[in-house]
C-alpha cells in the first residue's frame, strides 16, 4: 500500500487498515490483534465501556474523580479537617477533605417588590490519582502556591417580596443558613444556627428581620444601601469582563472598562426615586444628587391612570403604545416641520402630555398603552438628561444606571440612552450593568469580613450558564433543585413550555426597538415580552487556581474568539450547526454511559436543556453577556456535564489510540530514516493531516461512515501537498534548521497544546515533540483538564506517552525524567533499563473542558510551564483557529490546523474545507 506519509517509503502492514476498520465500523464481537500480539476485544456496545472486559486495556483513567456532583443535603463533616498552605499564616484555609457537599452562605437585599438573594455553594474538590503528580510539582518548582480566597460559586437569585416565603423555603431547603462566614474562610467549628447572623440590605432588612428570626433562626445585620450599592458595582466592574453595555436603539454593545481607570465615575439608581452617586473609589463615594421622579412615580401615576395592577404590566403595556397620541410634538406645533434652527425635529417631544391640554378627550378616551409610554418616556428622558447634566458638573467620564426601574428594559435603557446622548451631544454614553438587579445583595455579600472576594481578579472567575437560565432567565427563580434526578424531572416538564422556547424564533436583526428618542416601539414590541431581552445572570465560578497565560503579548488587547456571535448571521450559522450535531452527540453520549434508560433519559435531558440555550440565544444574542463561538462549545461541554456525562467520546478515545499506538513504532522508524529537513516537514504535515481526525466536526464525522481510518488518512495526507493555505514552514525550517550551515540554538522549552486523542496526538504530535526532544528542547504536552468531545485529556496523556515510550528510547527518557513513567512498564526494545540523561516532557492540564482555549484563564501549573518555555505549538481547529488565531505571543508561535468546516475555510483563509493552516510567527 501507498506510505502514509504520502511519501513512498513509509509503510506499515495491512494490519493498521484491520486495525483501523475497527474504530469506525461494527467492531461488535471482533477479536483484533494489536501489535504486541495483546488480544484486545471489540466491544458488545461500542460505546459502552463501563463494564470493561479483562483483556481491554483502559487507556482513559475514569474521570468521574474530576467533577464532584452532589445530590444530598448539605452538612459539615469536620473529620481530617486539615490547614492548607503555611500554618503559621494569620488566618489559613481550612480544608475539609471529607467535606462532599455543597457548603454554603448568602445575603439579601429586600426590596419592595423584589428579594435579591446571593448565595456561595463550595465545592470540594476530591483528589484524582494524577499521574502527573511529579512532573506538576517539578514544573512548579515545588512551590505551589496556597490560596487564601475561596474557590466556589456565586448564585445569584430573585424572588418577589410578596412571596417572601417562597424564598424563605428555597434558603431553608438549600440549608443556606447553616453554613456561614465569620473571622475564617472556613470555620472549624460547627455551624451554630442560633448565632447566625445574615447580611442584608433594602427596606425588608428591618421589616422582615423578624420573620427571619422566627422561621430560619437566624437575626438579620442591616447593611446601608448605598454602600452596598456602591460596594457591588465595584466588584462587578472590577472583576467581571464586560459587565458594563451601552444600549441604543435595540442594540446592546459590551464595554470593557480597564480596572485601572474605572474612578470616578456617576451611578444612577433609579429605583422609587432616583440616587446619583459620584464613586471615587472603593467605600468612597458621595451622593451628589437625585430626582423625586422615578420608578415609584411611574408605577404610582401609571397605576392611577391606566388601572395597572402590576409595574412589569405597565411596561408590558408600554411595548404597544404609541405616545403621539398624548404627548405634545414639536412637528404638532409647527404645523408637522422641524424645528431645525435650534435642532429639533418634528418627532422630539416638546411637551410631554401636553396633547391632553388641548384634546377635549378625558383619561378613558385615552389608550392605557399610550398613557403607559408616554410616562415612561417622560420619566427616563429626565433621568438621562439629570444624570448627564450632575457628570458633566464632577467632570465624570463614566454613567452607571441601575436600578428596579430599568430592569434590563429594553425601551427604558433606549430612552435613558438616547437622553444622554442628546444631551452630551454624542459626548456621553448611558451604560448599564448585567448583574444590576444585584448590586445591593452583592455588596451586602461583600459586607462579610475577609471573605477574600475583593481580593479576586477577573481571571479567576468564571461564569457559566446553568440548564436552567434559559427558563429562569433574568426572572424569577424557580424551586430549588436538589439532584441530578429533580433536574431532569424540570427538564421533562418543560417540554411544554420548552417548545415555546426551543423552537427557533423568528430571527430579527438586532434593530431598534424602536426608540432613536423619537419613535414609537418597534414592530418587536408586539411580539416579544418587554423582558426578552433582560440579560441572564449565570452561576460566578469563583477559580482562585486559575491565572492569565504569561507568555501572552498584550493580555489587555487579548481576544480568544476569532468568531464573535454578536454577528447575527454568524450566530444563525452556528446555531444550525450546533442543532444538527445533537442527535449524534446525544447518541454517543448514552452509549459511553451504556445506553440504559438512565443515560437515555439523562441524554434527552441534555438536548432540551441544551437546545433550550441555544433558543434563548437567538432570541437574545446578549443573553449570556459577550460570547464568541468559543464560549458556545465550551456551553456545550458544561451542559454535557451538568447531566453528568463526563466523557462522552471515551470508547472512541481509547479504540483510536490503541490503533495508532499500534503503528507508532513503524512511523517513527520511518521518520528515522529520513533527513533532517524531509523528517521536518514529514512531521509538520503529520501534525496537520492526523488532525482530521476530529468527532466535532460534521463534514469529518461523515467521512468517517464513509471509510475506513486508513483511507481518510491517506486522502488527509495526500491533501498535504505545499504550499498549504496559509504556510510559514519555510520560515519555521529556517528557525528550527538554520540556513548556509548556520546551526541556531535549539529552543529551550516548547510547550504544545495537543488535541485530539488517537491519531491526532499519537501520530501527530508526538512524534513532533520526540523531534523536539531530540533537539535538546524540554517539551510540556498541555492538554485538557476535562474532556470535551475528543479531546485527549491531561490524566490520559501518561498512559499514551508510557506505551509509545515502550518502543522509543528517546521518548522513554524524557518521560522518565519528566516524572512520567514513575510506574510505567519502561521496558524498552533492547530491555535494558539505563537512565541517561535526558531533557524532560512533560504533561500539564491547561485549566479548561473546551475543546477552545480563552488563554486568559489557564491553570497555575500551565502559567508555571510557560515561564521558560520560548516556543509554543497551538494545535487544532479550536484552539488555533476559532481561538487564539489572532493572538500574539512574547515567544515564537506555531499554529497548526486542519479547517475542517466550509464556511470557516472561506471566511477565514479564503480556502476551501480540509485546507490546512501553517502559521509560524516570531516572538513580538
Ligand atoms: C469542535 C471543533 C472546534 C473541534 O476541532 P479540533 O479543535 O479538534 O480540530 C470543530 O470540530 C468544529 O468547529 N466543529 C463544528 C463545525 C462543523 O461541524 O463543521
Ligand atoms: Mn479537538
Amino acid at each position: 500500500m501507498a506510505g502514509l506519509t504520502g511519501h513512498p517509503v513509509l509503510e506499515i502492514g495491512d494490519k493498521f487498515e484491520e486495525l483501523q476498520n475497527n474504530i469506525f465500523n461494527n467492531n461488535k464481537n471482533k477479536e483484533v490483534i494489536d501489535k504486541a500480539g495483546l488480544v484486545v476485544k471489540g466491544e458488545e456496545n461500542s460505546n459502552n465501556n463501563n463494564n470493561n472486559q479483562g483483556g481491554e486495556r483502559d487507556m482513559a483513567p475514569p474521570t468521574s474523580n474530576s467533577l464532584h456532583r452532589s445530590g444530598s443535603r448539605p452538612q459539615l463533616d469536620l473529620s481530617k479537617a486539615a490547614i492548607q498552605g503555611n500554618s503559621e499564616e494569620r488566618d489559613p484555609t481550612i480544608l475539609l477533605p471529607n467535606q462532599s457537599d455543597d457548603i454554603s452562605h448568602f445575603a439579601l437585599d429586600i426590596g419592595g417588590s423584589l428579594i435579591k438573594l446571593v448565595y456561595f455553594s463550595r465545592h470540594e474538590g476530591q483528589s484524582i490519582d494524577d499521574k502527573r503528580k511529579k512532573t506538576v510539582k517539578e514544573i512548579s518548582n515545588g512551590s505551589r502556591r496556597s490560596y487564601p480566597i475561596l474557590g466556589g460559586r456565586l448564585h445569584f437569585v430573585k424572588f418577589e417580596t410578596s412571596k417572601l416565603n417562597e424564598c424563605l423555603d428555597f434558603i431553608s431547603s438549600k440549608q443556606l443558613h447553616n453554613g456561614r462566614i465569620d473571622s475564617h474562610y472556613w470555620n472549624s467549628e460547627a455551624p451554630n444556627k442560633e448565632n447566625a447572623v445574615i447580611k442584608a440590605t433594602g427596606g425588608g432588612a428591618y421589616k422582615f428581620a423578624d420573620l427571619f428570626k422566627e422561621r430560619l433562626g437566624v437575626s438579620i445585620d442591616k447593611e446601608d444601601e448605598m454602600d452596598c450599592l456602591v460596594a457591588g458595582a465595584n466588584f462587578l466592574l472590577k472583576a467581571i469582563r464586560h459587565e458594563a453595555f451601552t444600549h441604543m436603539e435595540g442594540h446592546k454593545e459590551f464595554v470593557q472598562i480597564d480596572h485601572n481607570d474605572l474612578f470616578p465615575y456617576l451611578l444612577v439608581n433609579v429605583g422609587s426615586g432616583v440616587s446619583m452617586i459620584k464613586v471615587d473609589g472603593d467605600g468612597k463615594f458621595q451622593r451628589v444628587s437625585g430626582t423625586n421622579v422615578g420608578g415609584g412615580t411611574y408605577w404610582g401615576l401609571g397605576r392611577l391612570l391606566t388601572k395597572c395592577n402590576s409595574f412589569d404590566e405597565l411596561l408590558e403595556l408600554s411595548q404597544r403604545g404609541d405616545n403621539r397620541t398624548i404627548d405634545m410634538l414639536v412637528g404638532d406645533i409647527y404645523g408637522g416641520m422641524d424645528y431645525s434652527k435650534i435642532g429639533l425635529s418634528a418627532s422630539t417631544i416638546a411637551s410631554s402630555f401636553g396633547k391632553a391640554i388641548s384634546d377635549k378627550k378625558e383619561l378613558e378616551d385615552h389608550r392605557p398603552e399610550d398613557i403607559s409610554l408616554s410616562l415612561l418616556r417622560m420619566i427616563s428622558y429626565n433621568i438621562g438628561q439629570i444624570s448627564y447634566l450632575n457628570a458633566l458638573r464632577f467632570g465624570l467620564k463614566r454613567i452607571f444606571f441601575g436600578g428596579f426601574f430599568i430592569r434590563g428594559h429594553a425601551y427604558t435603557m433606549d430612552t435613558i440612552s438616547f437622553a444622554v446622548h442628546f444631551w452630551s451631544q454624542g459626548q456621553a454614553q448611558a451604560m448599564f450593568l448585567r448583574h444590576e438587579g444585584f448590586l445591593g445583595a452583592l455588596g451586602a455579600f461583600m459586607s462579610y469580613e475577609k471573605l477574600g472576594l475583593d481580593d479576586l481578579m477577573v481571571h479567576q472567575l468564571v461564569e457559566r450558564f446553568p440548564m436552567g437560565a434559559p427558563y429562569t432567565g433574568g426572572k424569577i427563580h424557580g424551586p430549588p433543585l436538589g439532584n441530578l434526578n429533580e433536574k431532569i424531572s424540570w427538564m421533562e416538564k418543560f417540554v411544554l413550555k420548552g417548545t415555546e422556547i426551543t423552537a427557533p424564533v423568528p430571527m430579527a436583526p438586532p434593530g431598534t426597538t424602536g426608540l432613536g428618542g423619537f419613535e414609537v416601539p418597534s414592530s418587536k414590541g408586539g411580539t416579544l415580552r418587554s423582558d426578552a431581552s433582560a440579560l441572564n445572570v449565570g452561576v460566578l465560578h469563583l477559580v482562585p487556581t486559575l491565572e492569565v497565560f504569561p507568555l501572552l503579548a498584550n493580555p489587555k488587547m487579548y481576544e480568544p474568539n476569532t468568531i464573535d456571535l454578536s454577528d447575527h448571521c454568524e450566530l444563525e450559522y452556528w446555531f444550525t450547526v450546533l442543532s444538527e450535531h445533537l442527535p449524534d452527540l446525544v447518541d454517543k453520549a448514552v452509549a459511553s454511559e451504556g445506553g440504559t434508560d438512565d443515560a437515555k433519559r439523562r441524554g434527552d435531558a441534555f438536548a432540551r436543556a441544551f437546545s433550550a440555550h441555544l433558543a434563548r440565544l437567538m432570541e437574545e444574542p446578549a443573553a449570556y453577556g459577550k460570547l464568541g463561538l468559543a464560549n458556545l462549545l465550551e456551553l456545550r461541554e458544561e451542559c454535557l456535564r451538568e447531566f453528568q456525562f463526563l466523557d462522552a467520546y471515551r470508547s472512541i478515545k481509547q479504540r483510536e489510540n490503541e490503533v495508532s499506538l499500534a503503528v507508532l513504532p513503524d512511523l517513527l522508524m520511518e521518520l528515522d530514516r529520513m533527513d533532517e529537513e524531509a523528517r521536518l516537514l514529514t512531521l509538520i504535515e503529520g501534525v496537520l493531516a492526523a488532525n482530521i481526525f476530529d468527532w466535532g466536526s460534521r463534514a469529518c464525522v461523515d467521512l468517517y461512515h464513509k471509510g475506513t481510518i486508513i483511507d481518510i488518512y491517506r486522502m488527509s495526507r495526500n491533501k498535504m501537498q505545499r504550499p498549504w493555505r496559509v504556510d510559514d514552514f519555510d520560515l519555521f525550517r529556517e528557525r528550527m534548521l538554520g540556513s548556509e550551515g548556520k546551526k541556531p540554538r535549539p529552543h529551550k522549552r516548547a510547550l504544545l497544546f495537543v488535541d485530539n486523542s488517537g491519531a491526532d496526538v499519537v501520530l501527530g504530535m508526538l512524534p513532533l515533540a520526540r523531534e523536539l526532544l531530540r533537539r535538546g528542547t524540554e517539551v510540556v504536552l498541555v492538554a485538557n483538564s476535562l474532556p470535551a468531545l475528543n479531546d485527549v485529556t491531561a490524566m490520559e496523556l501518561p498512559d499514551i506517552v508510557a506505551e509509545a515510550a515502550k518502543h522509543c528510547d528517546i521518548l522513554r527518557r524524557a518521560a522518565e525524567a519528566g516524572g512520567l513513567l514513575v510506574d510505567a512498564m519502561t521496558n524498552t526494545l533492547d530491555g535494558s533499563k539505563e537512565n541517561c540523561s535526558s531533557v524532560p516532557l512533560m504533561v500539564v492540564e491547561n485549566g479548561c473542558g473546551s475543546p477552545c482555549i480563552d488563554l486568559r484563564q489557564v491553570s497555575s501549573e500551565l502559567a508555571s510551564a510557560a515561564k521558560h518555555a520560548d516556543l509554543i505549538i497551538l494545535e487544532g481547529m479550536g484552539r488555533a483557529l476559532h481561538t487564539n488565531f489572532n493572538a500574539w505571543f512574547k515567544c515564537e508561535a506555531l499554529k497548526l490546523a486542519m479547517v475542517k468546516n466550509q464556511r470557516l475555510a472561506e471566511k477565514l483563509i479564503k480556502g476551501e474545507i480540509y485546507d490546512c493552516v501553517c502559521r509560524y510567527e516570531p516572538a513580538s
